[in-house]
């Protein structure tokens, strides 16, 4: 059976407040857009910035590309006006910041679902905290009550450096085992892993290397903070050409008919078992999704 799946290469950051990068959002080649109250934010922007987002999305155009909308905490004094005003315009998914606790995203699912707000609209968890990392596999076992909607883990990794006073160096060695932990238990639960962002916008060579480094972690992709990360980001996680023709080779291999009882064959030399194929159609899936979003 074919694989669906939603190409989540490249997903930039735009503050709320910020008119001009909102009608950006329509032409860039970006796979999602995360509009932002919380952080990028000032307190006293917020209103506005809440209202002009409600009007964006309400407004659409923005293609393909899938819009988050980032809101405040709901402990906070934004964050019940943020959650309406996204349950009105209906994005994509709804961006949760420092989710430590599965509670938090019951009571955000419950609120949508009294406010009418259909299941087609995901929550994400933004992982940014010592008791996410420390609670992340009932924070991901979560997902499988569907009041909770949740989809994706982001991480937040300069609320992480924070919190956890972890230095975010080149490499990101102190945080390693904690990003590590975030993969296993969001892909253990079927939930897309979003890496944080590289803050020294104007260092392509530091963020390239970071964007492999995701993708050999098994990120599904990266958020980002600027226009000019969209590129090389999309081409770091977008599978190589060369992968996707082994992968379809391998599909057809075991697709043979003299292969149907059999769990391992050899190709070019390697091992390939039925595994391989399940990762192979995944691979095609995600060249096909993105070659249909271009
Ligand atoms: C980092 C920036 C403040 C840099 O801004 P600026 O100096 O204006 O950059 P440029 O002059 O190079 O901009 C060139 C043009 O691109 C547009 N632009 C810039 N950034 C964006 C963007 N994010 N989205 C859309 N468009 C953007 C500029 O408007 C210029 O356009 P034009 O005038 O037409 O030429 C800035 O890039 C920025 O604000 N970035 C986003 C910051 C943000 O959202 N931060 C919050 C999220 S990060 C975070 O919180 C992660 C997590 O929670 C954690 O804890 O880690
Ligand atoms: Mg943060």
């Amino acid at each position: 059976m074919a694989m669906s799946i939603r190409p989540r290469r490249s997903v930039l950051y735009m503050p709320g407040s910020n008119a001009r990068a909102l009608e950006k959002a329509k032409s860039l080649p970006c796979d999602g857009v995360i509009l932002d109250l919380e952080d990028a934010v000032a307190p006293d922007a917020k209103a506005d910035a809440r209202s002009r987002i409600g009007e964006a999305v309400a407004a659409g155009g923005f293609g393909a590309r899938e819009i988050i909308i980032r809101v405040n905490g709901l402990e906070t004094p934004w964050g019940h006006d943020d959650l309406a005003m996204a349950a009105a315009a209906k994005p994509d998914a709804i961006l949760l910041p420092k989710v430590q606790d599965p509670e938090q995203l019951l009571v955000a699912g419950a609120r949508l679902d009294a406010l009418g707000v259909p299941r087609t609209v995901a929550l994400w968890a933004m992982i940014e905290t010592p008791l996410a990392i420390l609670d992340i596999k009932p924070i991901a076992q979560s997902s499988l009550n569907p009041l909770t909607r949740l989809k994706v883990f982001v991480l937040g990794t300069n609320d992480l450096a924070k919190e956890t006073r972890a230095a975010l160096t080149p490499g990101r060695a102190p945080m390693m085992g904690w990003l590590m932990q975030v993969l296993a238990a969001g892909h253990a639960y079927g939930i897309d892993v979003l890496d944080g962002v590289w803050n020294q916008f104007q260092d392509t060579e530091g963020f390239a290397a970071e964007c492999r480094q995701g993708v050999e972690m098994g990120m599904d992709g990266k958020t980002l903070i600027h226009p000019g990360q969209i590129e090389p980001c999309n081409a770091a996680f977008s599978p190589p050409e060369a992968e996707v023709v082994r992968a379809r080779a391998i599909i057809d291999l075991f697709d043979q008919p003299e292969n149907a009882g059999k769990g391992v064959l050899q190709m070019d030399g390697r091992m390939v078992e039925r595994m391989h194929a399940d990762m192979a159609r995944r691979t095609v899936a995600l060249a096909d999704a993105i070659a249909a979003n271009a």
